[in-house]
């Protein structure tokens, strides 16, 4: 199993914001994680990638690829992480295309000249025409529709085998969300997606998990969780999503 988690709590003091709760991604696997605000989907996200918040303390088991969450060895090559607001993925005073270059460089010790190459095929890859000139840009000249692009190539340019997206594309207009996702639908390797929004998740992940109060409520295939959904706060997701795009 790429990601196990089994019998995770996160507690503050004595309140416990997530668990106890088991969660699986085998390799190749798409799985989102929905459910309303305070849901606790981002501390799981952030279990998962061993990056809880200090003041918090995390209970249970955590194993990607067989290792503990955190570990440095996982970073970037087996898990690539992409969160709703690229600015802080985003170096401001770095050009994009040696922004790429430093995974590559770091994690498969490209030499400066291979990972140039491979910076612009991964713009490529993420739908820009013009990678020579993004490549060169700084991230501030570029949109946000396109600043998540780039976070998503940075995301993957260790080539990790999971990619875990904590709502990539909430703060991004329509048209953009849509290239977004559909970005990260066809280039995860096995994907960890967090979203508030069903249709989100229903678009690019196989099987869903419903969370509220920090617990799993509801479990199953997507299209078997969008058609009949069990749980009261399923059906709420399930109804936000018929009703178009939040
Ligand atoms: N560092 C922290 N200290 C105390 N409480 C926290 C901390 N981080 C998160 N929480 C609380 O834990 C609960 C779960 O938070 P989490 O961010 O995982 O929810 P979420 O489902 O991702 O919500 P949202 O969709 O709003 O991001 C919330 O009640 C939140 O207020």
């Amino acid at each position: 199993m790429l990601v196990e988690v089994t019998g995770l709590a996160v507690t503050a003091g004595d309140r416990r914001l997530v668990g106890p709760l088991d969660l699986a991604v085998a390799e190749g696997e798409r799985v989102g994680l929905v459910g309303p605000s305070g849901s606790g989907k981002s501390l799981t996200v952030a279990a998962v990638l061993g990056e809880v918040p200090a003041d918090l303390r995390v209970s249970g088991a955590v194993r990607v690829a067989g290792r503990p969450a955190g570990d440095p060895s996982l970073r970037g090559r087996v898990a690539g992480a992409l969160f709703q607001d690229s600015a802080t993925a985003l170096d401001p005073l770095a050009r994009v295309g040696a922004q790429l270059a430093g995974p590559a460089r770091r994690l498969h010790a490209l030499t400066r000249a291979a990972a140039r190459v491979q910076a612009r095929e991964d713009l490529a890859r993420l739908g820009f025409a013009d990678p020579e000139d993004v490549a060169r840009a700084w991230p501030a000249t570029l949109s946000g529709g396109q600043r998540q692009r780039v976070a998503l190539a940075l995301a993957l340019a260790g080539r990790p085998r999971l990619l875990v997206a904590d709502e990539p594309t909430t703060a991004l207009d329509t048209v953009s969300q849509a290239a977004v996702l559909d970005l990260v639908d066809r280039l995860a390797p096995a994907l960890l997606l967090v979203s508030h929004d069903l249709a989100v998740v229903a678009r690019c992940c196989t099987r869903v998990l419903v969370l509220s109060d920090g617990r799993v409520v509801e479990e199953g295939a997507t299209a078997a969780v969008l058609a009949a959904p069990q749980h009261p706060v399923t059906r709420a997701l399930v109804a936000a999503a018929r009703a178009g795009p939040s």
